[in-house]
């Protein structure tokens, strides 16, 4: 089959987006298409102006005869503003208002388009660093790390509150949640991680903080490294919140369960510069 360049433009953008991170040999194009290395990388330059004019993300390219090509997710600043605003538009309602100040997600985090571009959010934040496995814990997490690891290339893995015989041998710590005030367990095959890994941890709520330095113990049980943490909602509260540097979307500042009225903002996404 002769490729038109029209043709071959298409199918090539639509391959790159298919494969994030991943870096793809010109050879590659170029046996598919039946067309000279000089044509694709023709094609590319156009491919590469175009998503970087867009701001869908960047075409970096490694050169040499193990070189090749790799799509890198980004998203431009007003379209991460704009996720926000839908985020604290949803979350302000107040029949997701729940007893003790929770409030009710479980929708959005099983919308996948949502989820799809809030996992390309954290994935653009992340997308200069060596990141090698998306760590949450289950189960509201779930959803955020598989957007977050799709975007980056990378497998997730998921910490238990419960040890499972379908889990193999496991390495287990215990963490106190501040959002429930108790003292809980975090499980996780030995087989998930191997030492010296970078982790990008993620969740879909942090109050206190203590699931997220919970997971952050669990590493260096594993000999693994923190890459970064990203949540979607972090809540106001008095004490210090026991993680560090951390990367919010949302920020719930105020919940009132007597007028029934929740006040959220923007994360601090923005004044982390990373976008
Ligand atoms: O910052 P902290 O004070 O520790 O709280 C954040 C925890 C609590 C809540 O999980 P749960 O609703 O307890 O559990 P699940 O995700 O399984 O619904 C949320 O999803 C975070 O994981």
């Amino acid at each position: 089959m002769k490729w038109k360049r029209s043709e071959r433009l298409v199918d090539m953008t639509y391959y790159l987006l298919e494969h994030p991170h991943q870096l793809i040999p010109l050879t590659y194009f170029s046996e598919l298409y039946s067309s000279a290395k000089s044509s694709i990388s023709e094609d590319l330059t156009i491919v590469k102006e175009t998503f970087e004019e867009k701001g869908i993300g960047l075409l970096t390219t490694v050169p040499g005869a193990a070189g090749g090509v790799k799509y890198i997710p980004r998203m431009a600043e007003h379209e991460v503003r704009q996720i926000t605003r839908e985020l604290i538009a949803e979350l302000s309602q107040s029949d997701r208002l729940l007893p003790g100040g929770y409030l009710f997600m479980t929708d959005l985090l099983g919308n996948p388009e949502l989820m799809n571009r809030v996992g390309k959010v954290f994935a653009s934040a992340f997308g200069d660093q060596k990141i090698d496995v998306i760590m949450t814990v289950a189960t509201k997490g779930i959803s955020i790390a598989h957007a977050i690891a799709r975007h980056l290339n990378v497998p997730v893995v998921v910490v238990r509150r419960d040890s499972k015989v379908t889990e193999g041998s496991t390495v287990s710590i215990n963490y106190v949640s501040g959002s429930s005030r108790r003292i809980q367990t975090m499980v996780l095959s030995k087989r998930s991680m191997k030492s010296g890994q970078r982790v990008l941890i993620t969740d879909d709520f942090m109050k206190v903080g203590g699931t997220m330095n919970g997971m952050k113990n669990l590493l260096e049980e594993f000999d693994c490294e923190l890459a970064g943490i990203a949540v979607l909602v972090e809540a106001e509260h008095a004490d210090e919140t026991l993680v560090g540097d951390y990367y919010s979307l949302v920020k719930l500042q105020e919940v009132n369960e007597k007028d029934r009225t929740i006040a959220l903002s923007e994360g601090n996404f923005f004044q982390k510069g990373r976008n």
